[in-house]
């Protein structure tokens, strides 16, 4: 039996699903691990047979890919990890240079559907790679930062600068919920590898439960080395992140569907298809 291509984004908004495979349940899985970024261009090239993708990257490729029910990355209002870092309030942000991390691709669309919808702005906004410890360049107004990045300039905010937490302005605007991250299925790989698919999912949905019943020791074997106290995590692991993908959550997509579509950032509002699965 050939092993399935599964894509992992090596984000602490994911250790639960990252002790577990370190603890038995990659076995059988051939697993990359990257940023969202690459895995999303990964999957859509089928070089992944499965992944956890940015959110919008099924909206823009929905017609190849299936999405695995019950799993996602989200939060209702705060998410800490996706971070505009701004030199001034977010109110007066206009025509400004805002770069954007190159990692992503969903809070792309997130910041520039809050900032035209709620503060009517429309910045120009320019990709680059950017440190947390710079997080500005000189020639710009702001930064949008994600994943371990962001969860860590959360943590060190400098007094001269403005922070505006993502999922807290989703919220306020929506009022829903928010999914930054699927997990996705190409779509031939599902049809012509059942059993191979119902392995993932079980072994991915397991692994979330496996892994967030031992969140304390998940948590302390990677202190050590990640810039993190255990109640940082402990915090954002669970109440502020969450995986979920229930009715709510998925209304919270759908609505981050409508509203890209509305800014011409998706071409069309997909169908939410979930994979043909026996669900656990
Ligand atoms: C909550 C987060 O969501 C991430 C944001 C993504 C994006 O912006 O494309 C992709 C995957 C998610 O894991 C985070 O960055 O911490």
């Amino acid at each position: 039996m050939t092993c399935p291509r599964v894509g992992h984004i090596n984000f602490l908004n994911v250790l639960p699903l990252t002790w577990s495979y370190a603890h038995g349940a990659d076995q059988g899985l051939a697993i990359t691990r990257g940023v969202p970024a690459v895995l999303n261009n990964d999957i859509v090239n089928h070089r992944l047979d499965v992944s956890n993708v940015s959110s919008i990257i099924y909206a823009r490729d929905s017609e190849e890919l299936v999405v695995l029910p019950d799993v996602c990355v989200s939060s209702d209002g705060d998410v800490q990890s996706i971070l505009l870092v701004s030199r001034k309030p977010i109110g007066d942000l206009r025509d400004d240079k805002i770069i954007l991390t190159a990692k992503s691709a969903t809070s792309h669309c997130l910041l520039k559907i809050i900032l035209r919808g709620a503060y009517g702005a429309i910045p120009n906004y320019y990709v680059r790679h950017i440190t947390p410890e710079d997080p500005i360049p000189e020639d710009a107004a702001a930064s949008l930062l994600i994943g371990d990045d962001a969860l860590w300039l959360y943590h060190h905010q400098q007094p001269d600068l403005y922070y505006y937490d993502l999922g807290h302005e989703w919220k306020q605007m929506t009022g829903k919920k928010m999914v930054y991250a699927l997990w996705v299925a190409n779509k031939d790989f599902a049809a012509q590898n059942p059993a191979l698919l119902q392995l993932v999912y079980d072994r991915i949905h397991h692994a979330f439960q496996n892994g967030l019943a031992h969140k304390r020791e998940a948590i302390e074997s990677i202190l050590a080395g990640k810039p993190f106290t255990y109640e940082q995590l402990d915090d954002y692991l669970g109440p502020t992140i969450r995986w979920e993908l229930t009715e709510e959550y998925l209304d919270g997509l759908r609505t981050f569907y409508d509203l890209a579509h509305q800014m011409n950032l998706i071409e069309h509002i997909p169908t939410i298809k979930l994979a043909n699965v026996q669900r656990s």
